[in-house]
């Protein structure tokens, strides 16, 4: 595989916020090789809008797509012909969408995951989720994370990502696919790293949310953010992922840039909750994927058969399940025994 054949076509599953903004990455970056993307959206509507107005309201008001991205609500028109599928629907959604897609995948595809949860109930990650329900080889299946806030990323703010492939040359040929002027993927073979770093910064976020909604400061979420990270790296880890890879884009920046944010929805449902909403009232108030709510507890139990300490993770879950109030968390996280602060420690 190589950059001197970028796709022709490219297929887009998911036409919410990342979906859309990375549909519109990828068209921007293959206009000038006369590129198709298209864009599976599950309401005909939203297929039919993009089409005539070359806009996806409900998600990005402002942005006008660019005129080499199509949209259809029919999966096989999309998926037909396509060198590379991007799936970009909500975690606890993938297996479903697989199952009903699976024959239109064409068999050559590669194909890239931009989601950011873990399956409840398997624990497994998207790139295993692929890998099962597709029965596709590793080296053809790659993972897309970083600091990369849809709606930054739809107004063209210089972003940062990265690509990771078991394969290398695999990655690079999707970084060199979707690469723009206002969008830079790095490389790397940590499909593990990768992946976590993008699911526990979203419960992490979710801490940082609740610190914010509760006018704690720079210091404390800096703190929460820190510990985060380590407990992140915990896990990526003890699942064979590598620590600097944690300590890169995937990791630290997307840390850094969702618990940052505002326009983050993991970071506003913490805040929301910490202003007394219930998870449901959360929920419904968003109308869109925070992937930390459901992947929370997923997270946790992973790490509990692995034996790796998760305390933020762990207080988090409670708050969710209403074992314990929002203003219990702090103090919780406080009174833990003192020890050494190396990220390994536990
Ligand atoms: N929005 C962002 O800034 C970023 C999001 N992500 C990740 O991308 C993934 C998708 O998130 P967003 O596009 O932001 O979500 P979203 O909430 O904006 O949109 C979700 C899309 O999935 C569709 N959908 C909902 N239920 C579905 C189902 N059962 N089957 C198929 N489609 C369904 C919705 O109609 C919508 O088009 C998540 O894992 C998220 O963590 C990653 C990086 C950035
Ligand atoms: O993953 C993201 C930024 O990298 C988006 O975060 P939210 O899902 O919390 O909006």
């Amino acid at each position: 595989m190589t950059t001197d054949s970028l796709p022709g076509k490219v297929a887009v599953i998911g036409a919410g916020s990342w979906g859309t903004t990375f549909a519109k990455i990828a068209a921007d970056s293959g206009a000038a090789r006369k590129a198709e993307v298209q864009i599976w959206a599950r309401r005909p509507e939203a297929a039919e809008e993009i089409n005539s107005t070359r806009r996806n309201t409900r998600y990005l008001k402002d942005t006008v797509l660019p005129a080499n991205l199509r949209a259809s609500a029919d999966a096989a028109e999309v998926l037909a012909g396509a060198q590379l599928v991007v799936l970009a629907v909500p975690a606890q959604t993938l297996r479903e969408r697989l199952r009903e897609f699976r024959s239109l995948f064409p068999k050559d595809a590669v194909i890239l995951s931009l989601m950011k949860g873990l399956e409840v109930g398997t624990d497994a990650r998207m790139s295993q989720v692929i890998a099962e329900e597709l029965e596709w080889p590793e080296n053809r299946i790659a993972v897309l994370s970083g600091p990369n806030l849809a709606m930054e990323i739809a107004r063209e703010e210089p972003t940062a990502s990265v690509v990771a492939c078991s394969d290398l040359a695999v990655a690079g040929w999707i970084a060199a696919a979707c690469t723009a002027p206002y969008f830079r993927p790095y490389t790397n073979t940590d499909v593990i790293g990768t992946e976590i770093g993008g699911i526990v910064k979203n419960v992490i976020a979710l801490a940082v949310g609740i610190c914010e909604g509760k006018q704690m400061g720079d210091n404390t979420k800096a703190s929460v953010m820190t510990r985060g990270l380590a407990e992140t790296t915990r896990l990526a880890v003890a699942l064979g992922g590598k620590t600097e890879t944690l300590f890169g884009l995937s990791g630290m920046g997307d840390l850094i840039a969702t618990c940052s944010s505002s326009l983050s929805r993991n970071h506003t449902a913490g805040r929301l909750l910490a202003q007394g909403l219930t998870l449901d009232e959360v929920t419904e108030t968003m109308a869109q994927t925070a992937e930390g709510i459901k992947s929370a507890q997923a997270v946790l139990d992973r790490a509990t058969q692995l034996g790796v300490y998760m305390p933020i993770t762990e207080n988090v879950v409670a708050v969710l399940q209403g074992a314990i109030s929002v203003d219990e968390l702090g103090p919780r996280l406080l009174a833990r025994e003192l020890k050494p602060e190396g990220v390994h420690a536990s």
